[in-house]
């Protein structure tokens, strides 16, 4: 991704990156009048979710038109392009890419023709064998448009002639994990979720038609209304008619939904899994405080995604929550720079301390993860040039040690603090009085039962798919 840090253009190849990139963000409409108008629209919800590149495909007449370009939604549809493209139907995707360049050709929704007429694509996720997959398709003679996994539905599609429920199911059952998609044809608008549920994905009632979207923030924008999850393994067929629901593979596997989601991802105010991820964040607060708790004066969130957590971690220990930090909202949320001077100087853009408020106080930092700890780095001397008396940190999640397969993009291995130094050690390069993280075992019991039903892979190292 190119950027930009003042007049500084940033090219590719110089790019650092940070920490886990966000994951894509899906949406798509049926039976929805000004289908493409709502779908750009919900895409600006779910900017959070992927900031390389935005498109919206939308059906009329069996005719499918599409806009995607790099960047944000507000660059890509800014002018109004795109945003008044014929049809009641329109799927629509933001990039944050985990197989393949961040290039215009890998930009979504994909499209295509074949046997049965035009299609298109959104996919959030990555096919964890998804290189292989591609290996088999080009050993068979296909000819590859793009360099991401995405692209296999397509092809699959394509070499199946699939037209029918059924025949669309086994392209799903072949893909494995991890997806949630959706499919615009000419007629018809198809969307599913892997039999693991690594993804999210909610439908939605809008007038008499229907949505689907990663998160129920994209409804909230267009006016839409809540209906439920897309289940894992489940197959949503939207046509004239209405919808019908279907299931496709193994439906006894164990679940497997993204607890970064919950964690991190997501936006606080959507229902993700059933959960609201505020509300959640909170109770982690509450659990970190139970098993990691400080003597201190104030708590200081480090915004944005800190806030949940260090308000439940007040709560819990009844220590004033203040505001000893102020977060720049024009800086996008996984910043990147190049070297370690432009670093520090895109962490000091990002936050700044409120002298007053810390002055002469014990202050303990919460933050919701720590993966990199570029962000609490500065922190650490920030708050004690300021006069913070003793500077502690507890993060709401056990430490990030190992990388994701399933459609997060995270810094390699060596990058991860957690995979290379020990908990002292992290306290120690951080210059923190003391560090506490939640346990992986804390972390399960704020989700009660469904503890199990989700992946934490890149804290435990246990996936349930294998390379
Ligand atoms: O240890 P690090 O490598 O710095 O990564 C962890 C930080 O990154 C995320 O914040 P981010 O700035 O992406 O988003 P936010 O503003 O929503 O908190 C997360 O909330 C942590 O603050
Ligand atoms: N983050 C995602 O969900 C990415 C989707 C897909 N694997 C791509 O790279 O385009
Ligand atoms: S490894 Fe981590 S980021 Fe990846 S799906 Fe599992 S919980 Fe989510
Ligand atoms: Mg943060």
């Amino acid at each position: 991704m190119n950027n930009s840090f003042g007049n500084i253009f940033i090219p590719d190849t110089l790019t650092y990156d940070d920490k886990a990139h966000d994951e894509c963000g899906i949406v798509g409409l049926y039976g929805v009048k000004d289908a493409a108008q709502h779908a750009s629209l919900a895409l600006h919800a779910l900017q959070h979710r992927g900031q390389e590149s935005a498109g919206v495909a939308s059906a009329s007449d069996g005719q499918i038109f599409i806009h995607r370009g790099m960047g944000l939604v507000s660059s890509v549809f800014g002018n109004g392009e795109g945003r008044n493209m014929a049809g009641n139907s329109a799927i629509g995707h933001v990039r944050y890419s985990t197989a393949g360049s961040s290039t215009i050709a890998n930009a979504q929704p994909l499209i295509g023709y074949y046997s049965e007429g035009q299609v298109a694509l959104a996919h959030n996720g990555n096919l964890y064998h998804g290189e292989k997959l591609r290996e088999k398709l080009l050993l068979s003679g296909a000819f590859l448009q793009t360099t991401s996994d995405s692209e296999f539905f397509l092809q699959l599609l394509a070499q199946k002639q699939a037209s029918s429920d059924e025949d669309i199911a086994s392209v799903f059952e072949q893909a494995e994990a991890a997806f949630a998609v959706v499919l615009l044809f000419g007629n018809k608008m198809i969307a599913a979720r892997d039999p693991w549920g690594y993804r999210p994905l909610v439908l939605g009632r809008m007038g008499d038609g229907y949505v689907v979207a990663s998160e129920t923030c994209a409804f909230d924008q267009i006016g839409a209304i809540f209906e439920r999850e897309v289940e894992p393994g489940e197959m949503l067929t939207f046509t004239a008619g209405g919808y019908r629901s279907t299931y496709f593979g193994d439906r006894t596997v164990r679940q497997q939904r993204c607890l970064l989601e919950l964690i991190y991802f997501a936006r606080p105010d959507s229902t993700v899994f059933g959960h609201t991820p505020h509300v959640f964040r909170r109770q982690t607060g509450h659990m970190l405080a139970k098993e990691k708790p400080v003597d201190v004066d104030i708590v200081v969130a480090i915004p944005d995604s800190g806030f949940s957590a260090a308000m439940g971690f007040a709560e819990e220990l009844g220590i004033t929550l203040d505001r000893g930090l102020i977060r720049n909202h024009y800086i996008g949320r996984s910043f990147i720079a190049p070297g370690q001077g432009a670093r520090a100087a895109a962490v000091r853009m990002k936050h700044n301390v409120v002298k007053e408020v810390v002055r002469g106080k014990r202050v303990c930092l919460v933050d919701d993860s720590l993966i990199r700890g570029t962000t609490t780095a500065a922190l650490g001397k920030e708050l004690r040039d300021a006069g913070a008396t003793e500077v502690h940190l507890r993060i709401a999640c056990p430490p990030v040690q190992y990388p994701c397969y399933f459609g997060v993009d995270f810094p390699h291995y060596e990058e991860l603090l957690a995979y290379q130094h020990t908990i002292e050690e992290i306290r120690s390069i951080l210059n923190m009085d003391s560090l506490g993280y939640l346990s992986l075992e804390g972390m399960r019991a704020c989700l009660g039962d469904e503890g199990m039903q989700y992946c934490t892979g890149c804290w435990s190292g246990e996936y349930l798919q294998k390379n």
